[in-house]
């Protein structure tokens, strides 16, 4: 269970948008993006709103809009994949655990999506196998009939997590996975992934709560607009922050309420 399941290289994503007048516009949204990701590990992407961190999934994932142009290298178990390659890749061997719940099918009731997931992986029982992971996660048999929309933001949430561990994945990227879940289930949704990393899948665990990240992390990396700063060891995040070498890093860190309250601006 070692080995380099995912690593990114020097990732760019533009987006070429027409305003007025055909008038073309290019933004710039990841400038430089490095991750890398072995069996058996929890690798956080920390960063604040906006950095790129959905954007880097999307991408590694082949799932990127239309008008999107992309540069750079990804490889999945050590072969490069272009965006088609890693699309087929997606659900099976990667697999996505979106931020947004809207990426549940909104005319398809739980039950079908989460057998899905099942069948997707070779369950032999995608019925039992769906109705035991969501049970597991504190919803019973009757939300299986229930469209996404009969929802809590929570139990949507828990559906996603459910479906992503359902497909077996040897990379999981889980995007923001404890947003809006109460503190009891945010330590059982992280548990559950240092559980996925140690029976030997690459979980990418993105968030914007370092504190989080630092619970089950094995290597923490740091992006700011659009590119990825630094990588650190978990333990180097202790007291003033003086193991961390890079002064974004470091002053993360020590913005944190509990840690001086020092504000990170201006570094
Ligand atoms: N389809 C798009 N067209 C143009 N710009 C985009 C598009 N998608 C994302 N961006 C831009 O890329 C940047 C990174 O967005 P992204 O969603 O990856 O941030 P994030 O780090 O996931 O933030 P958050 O923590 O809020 O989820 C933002 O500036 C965003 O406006
Ligand atoms: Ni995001």
């Amino acid at each position: 269970m070692t080995g380099t399941l995912l690593e990114v290289h020097g990732l760019e994503v533009d987006f070429v948008q027409y305003e007025r007048g055909l008038r073309r516009r290019t933004v710039h949204a990841l400038t430089g993006m490095d991750l890398t990701a072995d069996a058996g590990e929890v690798v956080a992407l920390v960063g604040a709103s906006g950095a790129g961190k959905s954007l880097l999934a999307s991408a590694v994932l082949g799932l990127l809009p239309a008008n999107a142009v992309e540069r750079g290298n990804v490889l999945f178990d050590g072969v490069r994949q272009d965006a088609a390659g890693r699309r087929r890749h997606a659900g099976r061997g990667m697999t996505l655990l979106p931020q947004a719940t809207g990426f549940l099918d909104p005319l398809a009731t739980v039950g079908r999506q989460v057998r899905r997931s099942a069948q997707l992986a070779g369950h032999d029982d995608p019925r039992g196998a769906a109705a035991q992971a969501l049970a597991r996660r504190g919803l019973g048999p009757e939300v299986l009939r229930r469209y996404p929309h009969e929802l809590s933001g929570g139990m949507a949430r828990r559906v996603l997590v459910a479906m992503a561990t359902l497909s077996s994945p040897r990379v999981l990227l889980a995007d923001e996975p404890t947003t809006g879940l109460p503190p009891a289930d945010v330590g059982a949704t992280l548990r559950e992934l240092r559980t996925m990393a140690d029976e030997g899948c690459a979980v990418v665990l993105i968030t914007h709560e370092l504190r989080a990240a630092l619970e089950v992390a094995d290597h923490v990396v740091i992006c700011r607009e659009g590119r990825t700063v630094d990588t650190a060891d978990p333990a180097a995040f202790t007291g003033d922050g003086d193991a961390l070498t890079h002064p974004f890093t470091r002053a993360l860190w020590q913005a944190l309420p509990g840690n001086g309250f020092r504000v990170a601006e201006g570094v």
